[in-house]
């Protein structure tokens, strides 16, 4: 795993937009994993900005969701759907036949769970998978004891995880509490995972998932299980790891060619 410590969510924002478009330059069909959250707004905001200057043709790539709400109505503006047209497909320039992602409207959620998964493999699987960490250490929407090898099924929402986003509706009652997630065995499949951390509400988990040992209590732990696993995070949340001065000596030391 590679912890790069950077000073500020616009500048995690810059260098993970950077590796991605690295990866699209080398292979232009390239399948994306994105996700939600405020967190990785920056990657967004800046991956537009290049395409926008020309630095990178993304028309060919794909875009792939993480994890879905469970019932909330079609086109429902916090949709994870809706969210990430709204905020990576539409800013990149492409359309909805670039983009796939777990329909939180099926009536046999199940079998919608497990289409999605399917869906990931035959089109060759996630290239690049962006992440974000709940406060309580979740990736994706797996919540603590999520087993390690799970594939894309639904969940249940800790109450926390519920009221920290509750301020993307107007009460908490209205967030659901059911959900679709990409198991972390299914995430564990991509070819690369980026986890991006910001502010200091991420400086437990971050220590816990880099430092502490693999545990189902702490779904980012399982990163510790990938071979190409890369942890950007700020000073903030970086500022509970006891390994910070050699994260940031390593990344320092570190060959311009090898990259993210
Ligand atoms: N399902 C998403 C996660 O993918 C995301 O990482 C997390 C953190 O969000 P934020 O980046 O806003 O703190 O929120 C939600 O629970």
């Amino acid at each position: 795993m590679e912890v790069v410590i950077v000073p500020d969510a616009k500048a995690g924002g810059e260098l993970i937009a950077e590796a991605i478009a690295d990866l699209v330059r080398r292979k232009p069909e390239a399948l994306l994993g994105v996700a939600t959250g405020s967190t990785p707004l920056p990657v967004y905001e800046a991956l537009a900005g290049t395409v926008r200057s020309g630095g990178v043709d993304v028309s060919r790539a794909r875009i792939c969701q993480l994890d879905e709400y469970v019932g909330l109505p079609a086109g429902h503006p916090e949709s994870y759907r809706s969210v990430v047209l709204r905020e990576v497909v539409e800013p990149l320039g492409l359309g909805e036949d670039a983009f796939m992602g777990p329909d939180g409207t099926a009536a046999d959620v199940q079998a919608a769970c497990e289409a999605y998964d399917r869906a990931l493999s035959e089109a060759g699987g996630v290239d690049l998978q962006l992440l974000g960490i709940g406060t309580d250490g979740h990736i994706g929407f797996n919540e603590p004891c999520s087993s390690l090898a799970s594939r894309t099924r639904i969940k249940t929402l800790t109450q926390q995880t519920r009221e920290d986003n509750a301020r993307f509706f107007d009460s908490l009652e209205e967030v659901p509490h059911h959900v679709i997630t990409q198991g972390i065995g299914t995430i564990l499949e991509a070819r690369h995972l980026v986890l991006l951390a910001t502010g200091e509400g991420k400086a437990d988990a971050v220590a816990q998932s880099v430092e502490g040992p693999v545990s189902a209590l702490v779904p980012a732990s399982a990163l510790q299980l990938h071979p190409h696993a890369t942890v950007v995070v700020d000073e903030a949340a970086a500022s509970k790891l006891k390994l910070a001065d050699y994260f940031r000596a390593t990344y320092a030391a570190k060959p311009e060619w090898q990259g993210l």
